[in-house]
């Protein structure tokens, strides 16, 4: 490289770094929640780097909380244990020998494994389970598919959260890593299996987040499924509650998060794609952001045409 490229890579460089100013002075000392799903956890590189992100966004000043998934590391599980895995309306059907395999691999394999990475840093993250110190409470619920009410077994809701816990180990300086296994408030004793982006919403209304990010395995949220040319890039709560009904599988629990999330107050629910390394950094840091972000509608000033659909467009993604 001649001195004159090298002197334009260092400014671009610098280019970046600066670009993240507003968004620092932004965030600063604000809770983000980062849900980061089992599908974006498939090499030891994304999971390293996915620990250095929780680790930088600590160092400069936010404070993230970790709700994690881990659903195909649950139905790996599963086929191990000879228990087929089912999934209704985007959710698992948990009998009560499949919730005791959720468990295992949620909070004793999983969650241990996030804590492991990122405390190859320093020792600072710590795991907590909805089931500890009254973090969640759970409500068993059932689905709608087809019109049929459906029985999911040992799933729930999360009806209450008590984020006393969480906000201890953040004031100790701790990145809680929370599993989404809620104790059933109806009947003492027993363990319910909460969606991971579910109980991420719920934590994030609690804490008062600045933010919800969930990290997937696909780029964001698609208007016309599976037309790569229909990303959404900004989407208002209203126009989410119309476009739910159309969406499938996963998308579906992903998505009633975000709105659930936005519609308690969180100001903005971002879906982004955890198979490129550091994308939150790009998402919480630049003005593109990155995926799909769920806004208030008050916060809508104008209207945009994607390749095959009108979207909002917000002057907040823009400004800080
Ligand atoms: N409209 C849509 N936009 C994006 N992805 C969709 C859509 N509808 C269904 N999907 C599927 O949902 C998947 C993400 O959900 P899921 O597999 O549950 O992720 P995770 O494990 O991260 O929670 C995507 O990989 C994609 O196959
Ligand atoms: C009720 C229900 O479906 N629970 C999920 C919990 C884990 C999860 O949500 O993991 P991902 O984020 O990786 O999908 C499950 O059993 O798979």
């Amino acid at each position: 490289m001649g001195d004159g490229a090298r002197a334009a890579e260092a400014a671009r460089k610098a280019e970046t770094l600066i670009e993240s100013l507003p968004w620092l002075e932004r965030f600063r000392g604000a809770t983000i929640v980062v849900k980061y799903g089992g599908n974006a956890m498939v090499s030891d590189e994304l999971q390293r780097a996915f620990a250095e992100d929780m680790v930088y966004l600590r160092h400069v000043g936010i404070q993230p909380v970790v709700v994690h998934g881990g659903g195909p590391q649950i139905n790996e599980a599963l086929r191990i244990h000879g228990i087929e895995s089912e999934f209704r309306g985007g959710y698992r059907v948990t009998s009560r020998a499949a919730m005791d395999v959720v468990r295992m691999v949620l909070t004793g394999q999983v969650a241990r494994t996030l804590v492991s990475l990122i405390n190859r840093h320093g020792p600072l993250a710590a795991t907590l389970s909805g089931e500890d110190a009254g973090l969640f409470t759970g409500r068993r619920r059932g689905t709608v598919v087809d019109g049929e009410d459906v029985d999911l077994g040992q799933v729930g809701d999360v009806i209450a959260v008590d984020p006393a816990p969480v906000l201890r180990l953040l004031e100790a300086g701790l990145i809680p890593v929370v599993s989404s296994i809620a104790p059933d408030g109806d009947a003492p004793g027993e363990s319910l299996n909460v969606n991971a982006d579910a109980a991420a919403a719920a934590l994030a209304a609690a804490l008062g987040a600045a933010k919800l990010v969930i990290l997937t395995d696909v780029e964001g949220l698609y208007r016309d499924w599976p037309d790569r040319d229909s990303l959404i890039s900004e989407i208002t709560d209203a126009e989410l509650e119309a476009l739910l009904p159309s969406l499938e599988s996963g998308m579906i629990p992903k998505m009633q998060a975000c709105l659930s999330a936005v519609r308690a107050g969180v100001p903005k629910a971002a879906i982004i794609d955890g198979r490129s390394p550091h994308s939150i950094l790009t998402e919480i840091f630049t003005t593109a952001g990155s995926g799909t972000e769920v806004v208030p509608a008050s916060v809508t000033t104008a209207s945009v045409t994607t390749e095959s659909a009108t979207v909002p467009t917000l002057s907040d993604k823009e400004h800080p």
